[in-house]
């Protein structure tokens, strides 16, 4: 019999025919691994050029592995272990283990039949093993191409962004706390909204930023359903009176990050205003280790990011790339991975699972948790009612004031108004999904 915890909702998955994880299995992810069969092919003479017949030979064989890969999912075959033997490939087995001991044994675990979040972070990892088998070409990146491409369509609203950081910093000693706290807001926003901007819910459409971030604050206000701002503002205040005399600011925010392209520009933008304005001494970065959910942040991609930014033809956006350099070099900021963020469990189990990031994270002086997926994790991708609190979805989770910065595009959220949900939906059948909406939602740990 499978294994029921009392009070706990169960997981989203395929298995309730027409839910978004049934759409999302039946058409989103077979269209993302076509995509990124394609683009192993199209790269077929650069593997040539670079490795030989060797890099054909693996070009090949990759593009097997993901074929098959293809097909187990659309047949909903049972899933099967990993076999490439890199630093997560045990955890990732006995999680699924754990997968089977919770359904029981009468069915295997399957695409279409076990949690949406467990079988979508997997076939992510099954992508991973595809390359990583074939070691020529085992640093490929499927998904940089995307992640190149949105960062150099939304150019025009970067240079936006930097010439309004500009702006602030010009005046920044003339800034009342009032005026602080407002620009503070605005970034916050900014770095929200840059959360439309991901590639995986429009399965490698474009989907970059092209009008100014800045202009198109006041008229997304009302499709903030629960804005935490306040919290966030006055977490960072209250550790700046707490600090010694004369010393301002929070020691530590932590940006577990989301996507490349401009979501990751709006990212630096405000990490950046954090740092130059004193309100945090440093920044922690937390990435993927391999490229994960189509547009999300590597190492690669971060550093990357931070030198086209120092190279672009514009006075205020090569500035800001010159000044993240500086920060990088001199320790105000620092990118971390950990294999925990390219694996399937739900935030709730970190502190078990992965004590040492638990412990990490223990340390920031607040939390910010960009995106959907990030939100999926916080809430275990459960059917919560709307109106659950956010603090009781996250099951115990909390190793710091944490902020949860998401536009919607999977249908969980918590921590609404009695009849809010009920509302929206009359208005908006699509609402939890289309990423018109977004939350901003704060949690403080007891
Ligand atoms: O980049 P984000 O904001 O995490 O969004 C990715 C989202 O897209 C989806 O792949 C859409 O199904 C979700 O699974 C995921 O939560
Ligand atoms: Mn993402």
């Amino acid at each position: 019999m499978a294994a029921v915890q009392s009070g706990v909702p169960p997981s989203l998955s395929a298995k309730v025919t027409g839910s978004f994880a049934y759409l999302t299995i039946r058409d989103r992810l077979p269209t993302i691994l076509t995509k990124v069969i394609d683009t192993i092919h199209r790269n077929k003479n650069t593997f040539f050029e670079e490795h030989g017949e060797e890099g054909i030979e693996a070009e090949k064989q990759a593009i097997g592995l993901l074929s098959k890969l293809r097909n187990e999912l659309q047949t909903d075959k049972p899933v099967i272990e990993l076999t490439d033997g890199l630093e997560d490939t045990d955890s990732w087995n006995e999680y699924l283990q754990r997968q089977q001991r919770l359904q029981g044994d009468q069915e295997p675990v399957s695409w279409f039949k076990s949690p949406w979040l467990y079988v979508e972070c997997y076939m992510y990892r099954r992508i991973q093993e595809a390359v990583s088998l074939n070691p020529p070409i085992s640093n490929f990146d499927v998904f940089n191409e995307g992640k190149t491409q949105s960062f150099y369509e939304s150019q025009k609203a970067v240079m936006t962004l930097c010439t309004f950081l500009e702006d602030t910093q010009k005046n920044a000693e003339k800034l009342s706390p009032d005026q602080l706290s407002e620009h503070f807001s605005k970034l916050l926003q900014i770095s929200l909204w840059g959360n439309k901007c991901d590639l995986s819910i429009s399965a490698g459409q474009d989907n970059s930023q092209k009008t100014s971030p800045v202009d198109a604050l006041a008229g997304l206000q009302p499709y903030i359903l629960v804005n935490d701002s306040g919290m966030v503002w006055s977490t960072l205040m209250s550790s700046r009176r707490a600090g010694e005399s004369g010393e301002s600011g929070v020691d530590r925010v932590d940006i577990v990050l989301d996507n490349a392209g401009f979501e990751l520009v709006t990212d630096l933008v405000l990490a950046d205003f954090l740092v130059s304005s004193g309100l945090a001494r440093k920044i922690y970065f937390h990435g993927k280790s391999f490229p994960w959910f189509v547009s999300d942040v590597t190492a690669n991609d971060f550093h990357w990011t931070i030198r086209q930014t120092m190279a672009a033809n514009h006075k205020w956006m090569s500035k800001r790339g010159f000044q993240w350099q500086n920060y990088v070099k001199e320790g105000a900021w620092s990118y971390h991975d950990h294999p925990f963020w390219t694996q399937p469990h739900e935030f709730c189990d970190m502190a078990a699972d992965a004590p040492d990031l638990y412990a990490r994270l223990q340390q920031a002086d607040l939390i910010l948790f960009k995106g959907d997926l990030n939100y999926r994790k916080l809430t275990g991708d459960r059917a919560w009612e709307h109106t659950v609190a956010f603090s009781t979805a996250l099951r115990g989770f909390g190793p710091a004031p944490l902020c949860s910065l998401r536009t919607l595009k999977a249908n969980v959220q918590v921590g609404l108004q009695p009849g809010q949900g009920e509302k929206l939906a009359s208005k908006d059948p699509t609402w939890m999904t289309n990423g018109k909406y977004a939350v901003i939602q704060f949690y403080r740990p007891l």
